[in-house]
């Protein structure tokens, strides 16, 4: 199985990392733009190899879309980070060329691919992604859910103080800072509702800390996170060429599922060797109906800037 990474910065070299180390794929083709560099983010991961113990072939090249011809699923990490202060949304003048462009570029050699859209603004970049493309919206899936719902349940692991593995939880929503939806009312520790354990006001610090989860780490590393991310994006890559059929909190297009239509935004979804092969339309209660409408206005509002790209 081959695995493109656009990208080989921070997120897209910890994903390749993860990827090689768990084995997922048999081929990781790291690119980016910069002369060189995916090249040494290669050569180093490889030098892993006889310490960790893992057999994936990993290659880096400067912009040659041709190496990365019959890839099975390609994820986009090109295009910057923010800095401390940032929302993701302000990376969107930058990021949505470079995803726009990346994404044709990689059709050309991998028409049949599935596509992980990483780069900011997320949910936004992944319509865009669907929009210029034309794949069918199985093939097309942002990754924010994963990472979201990672941190939502090591902030619950904290305030529990139990361990996070013992934890289920998901957010659900847009992928930002204010329009996350840490699903609170389903989390269960081990099955058992949350609510027995933690306060509600437990509970609200333990979203809201989730929702700036990565603003709080971009202020700490002067740059947004990587290790969680190119974890989650890994994990999800895993459940596609392995067709695992895990349930993922993921941005797909959706089509009338939440009463809305022609927007990418998180939602529960099965992850198989066809991307997405299952959209879980769940009850929300009210409240969390209004939060949902008001994510979707705002990943709307964003969408509509694409109008110079598109
Ligand atoms: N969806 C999510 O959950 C997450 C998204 N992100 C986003 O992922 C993106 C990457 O973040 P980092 O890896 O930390 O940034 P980074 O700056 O470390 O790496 C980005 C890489 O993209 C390359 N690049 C830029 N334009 C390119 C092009 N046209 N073709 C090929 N490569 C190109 C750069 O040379 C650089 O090496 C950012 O937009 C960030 O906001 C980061 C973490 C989580
Ligand atoms: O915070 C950021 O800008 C990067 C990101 O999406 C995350 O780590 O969740």
């Amino acid at each position: 199985m081959k695995v493109t990474i656009v990208g080989a910065g921070n997120v897209g070299a910890s994903c390749a990392d993860v990827i090689s180390y768990r084995g997922i794929a048999s081929e990781v083709v790291l690119l980016d733009i910069k002369e060189g560099y995916a090249e040494g983010k290669a050569m180093d991961l490889m030098q892993c190899a006889t310490n960790t113990g893992f057999n994936t072939q990993i290659i880096g090249v400067t912009n040659d879309y041709s190496k990365t011809a019959n890839s099975d699923v390609v994820v986009i990490t090109s295009g910057i980070p923010r800095k401390p202060g940032m929302t993701r949304e302000e990376l969107i003048g930058i990021n949505a060329g470079i995803v726009k462009s990346v994404a044709e570029n990689i059709l050309k050699f991998s028409p049949n691919t599935i596509i992980v859209v990483v780069s900011n603004p997320m949910d936004t970049m992944t319509y865009l992604t669907l929009k210029a493309t034309g794949l069918p919206k199985n093939r097309i899936i942002g990754m924010g859910g994963a990472l979201d719902s990672s941190r939502f349940r090591y902030y619950l692991s904290k305030a529990l103080e139990k361990p996070s593995n013992d934890i289920s939880a998901m957010v659900i929503g847009g992928h930002g800072d204010t329009t996350m939806i840490p699903l609170t009312r389903l989390a269960s520790y081990n099955g058992i509702p949350v609510s027995e354990f933690l306060s509600q006001e437990a509970l609200d610090k333990v979203a809201a800390d989730t929702m700036v989860g990565g603003a709080t780490l971009t202020g700490l590393l002067g740059t947004s996170a990587w290790y969680a991310p190119g974890a989650s994006v890994a994990y999800l890559v895993d459940s596609i060429l392995n067709n695992q059929h895990k349930m993922i909190a993921c941005s797909v297009l959706l089509e009338g599922e939440y009463g809305q239509s022609d927007i990418c935004i998180g939602v529960p979804c099965i992850i198989g060797r066809n991307g997405v092969e299952q959209i879980l339309n769940i009850e929300l209660n009210d409240s969390e109906k209004e939060k949902f409408a008001k994510s979707v206005d705002a990943i709307r509002n964003m969408n509509a800037d694409l109008a110079s790209v598109l």
